[in-house]
């Protein structure tokens, strides 16, 4: 292992204290696919009680479908409906100092695949680094050490879009490393890699515990059990043994791990088979004589209990968490120019961004060729229409995709806070929305002809508010989807009744007062009345004002409710 990988695995931050157990579990219960405030659903881990040493390389090893993705996720924060007291370094599972201590790597790659792969770790080294000028990720050489440790010095200026299956793996797995100086959380890292890089890997996760970082990898191939110091033997989510490969093979009386699991499965006395939807009360696991006995308090005698507070609830011993930031600079500095990136690497996004309001705009010119005076009542309320239109769509896609891809949960597991990356989207949109309301009305008023009799430049501040108002909208919206299809969805939903009454297609003062009662809740109508000002009057006066007010105060409220909306942790 190299130096500079090592780094963070020497370091120990404040409030390290190497006698609390990595992972700590009394009868953890856990559901999955709960919804309304945390019912329904089926369990899926049924009462596991176990600890992980600080400084072991720990196994979590069983068949498809047992729960080691599930427990994995509740020992890092991002899952819900977890029942039970689950300790991670001596915290809360989940608590927010612990973002900075442990690192996962999922499943899937999870880093960006329109970024490189030194900009994947450039950008997760840099949310490590904010709070922390100290961050051993800061030291020279640091990034090219740990890619030659990955073995991906060469694929370092390539998309990872660009790379194999195995190479994306190890580059999520140096994500991980970035982020976990005393915890390592890896779920199935060694899949897709060959066999050479697999021995390397696991030479490093032994060296990475003997320096100081616990391992838990997840895995169900059973040769790679026996590199571990220890063992979770995880089968359809209750647990059938923990202890050494060696205790494992003694109590089993089988040669071979793979033989000593099915025993165990197929034992007499293991737990009822499960799946049901209130689970039965968890029974410890079969008895190996481990010696550790004293680490795993009996789930029969732990008091079955609600998942441990979140915040401030540390046993002796254990720092309490440093208080941090809700929006750090560096943070959202990192995020909005990662989002820039990705987006000027996206021509297609950018051309429908940059064009679609002018060349629609330009249609509404031809159409109304005989009559500009309707062109010039309907042109500046399409001017502030379209912009949030396309707004919407294309920021509740791109945070669609961080959801979909799996780098939010990454994301939600680092150091970066729900401020800092709906800031820092805000602020890279921010840069767009601006780009094309100059642009749209730089082509309405100069090219197209379009009277403005009031001010101009007012006209594209108005246009820019109303772009903004849409990247908010659709920060938020994209809460309530989870794919891209559904986000398609929400297109229609938000935004055509808003357009129906915001009186561009009938005056607001001629509808029915049922639906101008609604149309004065909906924040497209007051953008609608203020380019409609703006374009007749040089003045600015209080009911502009108003106008202009409502649509900021709109946009600060939906990125609040964005903010608050945008969840850890997810069934
Ligand atoms: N989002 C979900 N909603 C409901 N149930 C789920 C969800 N994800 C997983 N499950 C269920 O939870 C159980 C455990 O899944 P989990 O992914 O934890 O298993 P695993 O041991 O990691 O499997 P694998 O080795 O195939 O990754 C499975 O029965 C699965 O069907």
């Amino acid at each position: 292992m190299t130096n500079a990988a090592g780094a963070a695995a020497r370091r120990a931050p404040p409030g390290a204290h190497m006698d609390v157990a990595a992972v700590a579990a009394t009868d953890v219960r856990i559901r999955r696919g709960a919804h309304r405030r945390g019912r329904g659903g089926h369990v899926v881990i049924h009462g596991v009680t176990f600890t992980v040493p600080r400084g072991s390389v720990t196994g979590v090893i069983g068949p498809s479908g047992g729960g080691k993705t599930t427990l994995m996720r509740a020992i890092v924060g991002v899952q819900s409906s977890v029942d039970g007291d689950l300790r991670v370094l001596g915290h809360a599972a989940g608590d927010a100092c612990l973002r900075r201590r442990v690192g996962y790597a999922t499943q899937a790659a999870s880093v960006y695949g329109d970024l490189t792969v030194r900009e994947n770790l450039r950008y997760f080294a840099a949310l490590a680094q904010a709070d922390d000028p100290d961050d051993p990720t800061r030291a020279p050489g640091y990034l090219d050490a740990l890619l030659a440790h990955v073995g991906l010095t060469e694929q370092a200026p390539r998309l990872v879009d660009h790379l194999s299956g195995g190479q994306r793996s190890r580059v999520s797995l140096a994500v991980a490393m970035i982020g976990g100086t005393d915890l390592l959380v890896l779920d199935e890292p060694t899949v897709g890699a060959d066999p050479l890089l697999r021995r390397r890997l696991w030479a490093d996760f032994r060296q990475l515990a003997e320096r100081g970082t616990t391992i838990l990898v997840s895995s169900h191939v059973m040769d790679e059990a026996i590199r571990c110091d220890r063992l979770l033997l995880l089968y359809q989510g209750r647990l059938l043994a923990q202890g050494t490969p060696a205790d494992l093979l003694a109590a089993t009386d089988c040669g071979d791990l793979e033989e000593g699991f099915l025993r165990l499965v197929e034992a007499p006395n293991r737990p009822v088979e499960g799946g049901d939807r209130t689970g039965p009360r968890a029974r410890p696991a079969p008895a190996i004589p481990t010696g550790s006995a004293a680490e795993a308090p009996s789930a029969a005698t732990a008091p079955p209990t609600r998942a441990a507070p979140r915040a401030a609830d540390h046993p002796p011993g254990v720092a309490p968490c440093p208080r941090r930031r809700a929006i750090d600079g560096l943070r959202t500095g990192a995020t909005a120019a990662r989002v820039l990136r990705q987006l000027g690497r996206d021509h297609r996004t950018l051309a429908l961004v940059l064009l679609l309001p002018p060349v629609l705009l330009l249609t509404l010119r031809l159409l109304f060729h005989r009559s500009p005076d309707t062109f010039n009542r309907v042109g500046p309320a399409l001017l502030g229409i379209f912009p949030l239109m396309t707004m919407f769509f294309v920021t509740s896609v791109a945070m669609l995709r961080e959801r979909t891809s799996g780098t939010l949960e990454r994301l939600l597991t680092s150091p970066v806070g729900r401020g800092d990356l709906l800031v820092g989207y805000g602020l890279a949109f921010a840069v767009l929305a601006a780009a094309q309301a100059a642009f749209a009305t730089a082509l309405t008023v100069g090219a197209l002809g379009l009277t403005v009799r009031g001010s101009a430049p007012m006209l594209f501040v108005a246009a820019i508010l109303s772009s903004f108002l849409g990247t908010a909208l659709g920060l938020w919206m994209s809460v309530f989807a989870r794919t891209e299809f559904e986000a398609v969805q929400l297109i229609p939903a938000a935004l055509i009744p808003q357009f129906m009454l915001c009186g561009i297609l009938v005056p607001r003062h001629g509808m029915l007062p049922a639906l101008d009662a609604i149309s004065t809740v909906m924040p497209m109508t007051y953008v609608v009345d203020a380019m409609a000002r703006l374009s007749t009057s040089r003045h600015v006066d209080r009911w502009l004002s108003r106008d202009i007010l409502i649509v900021t105060g709109c946009t600060l409220a939906t990125l609040g409710l964005a903010a608050v909306t945008l969840r850890r942790r997810h069934p």
